[in-house]
């Protein structure tokens, strides 16, 4: 990928694709089964926000948490991408939060429903620089980390994912294929939590990326 702003993966990227629970840790926080396998959701691309601009809080949500997520670039069209391939297909990383209206999600989990509305509302993909592939020698062992208000909430280790980022490439292209400029949100560690109106979130990767955040209540 030749440019390395944002700008770029939101011109050519056509799907924001997330896995969920995919840290034993957040799954038995929130109460849920270790999944046996990936569980994959999608997100519109207009949730995505830069820094500069606040995350707003959705409509009827009382209860916004923060998720901080490893982001993968997909750097090449790819369709049932077999797993030991998988890593010619990433195109870099980036910071990302995977805002959630856990009020909302739980009502659409306790109902069967679709976790669209409480992932995928404008502001719910705040996201750092693009960053390059080579900056980041093994992706399976950084550090993520989330503060709010300068305290320190989420502070996991890519190592301990469930399924790793070329599992996860080879899954996901067995059922859509992969273009450039699509994004991978590969899960969040443990330690989600509320937000308040003027909260300001820090996030990143190890010493590599950070990312700042302010939220908006009104
Ligand atoms: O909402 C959830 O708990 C699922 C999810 O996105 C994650 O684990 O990152
Ligand atoms: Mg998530």
């Amino acid at each position: 990928m030749a440019s390395n702003r944002l700008a770029q993966f939101r011109v050519f990227g056509k799907k924001i694709v997330a896995v969920g629970r995919n840290y034993k840790a957040h799954a038995e926080e929130l109460g849920n089964k270790v999944p046996e396998k990936p569980i994959i959701f999608t997100k519109p691309t207009t949730s995505y926000l830069s820094q500069g601009h606040p995350i707003k809080f959705p409509p009827g949500c009382n209860d916004l948490h923060h998720e901080v997520e490893l982001g993968i670039v997909v750097g090449k069209k790819g369709y049932q991408i077999p797993e030991e391939k998988a890593k010619e297909y990433i195109g870099g990383y980036f910071v990302a939060l995977d805002m959630t209206a856990r009020d909302l999600q739980l009502d659409a989990k306790k109902n069967g429903h679709p976790w669209t509305l409480s992932k995928g509302w404008d502001t719910s993909t705040p996201a750092g620089e693009f960053i390059e592939k080579d900056k980041i020698t093994n992706p399976q062992n950084l550090q993520i980390w989330l503060k709010v208000n300068g305290e320190m909430r989420q502070n996991g280790n890519t190592a301990d994912m469930i399924f790793s980022i070329s599992y996860l490439i080879s899954f996901i292209s067995k059922y859509m294929t992969l273009e450039e400029g699509d994004v991978i949100l590969t899960g969040t560690p443990s330690g989600v939590g509320g937000l308040k109106g003027g909260d300001v979130i820090e996030a990143g990767i190890g010493d590599v990326a950070k990312i700042t955040f302010s939220v908006d209540k009104s």
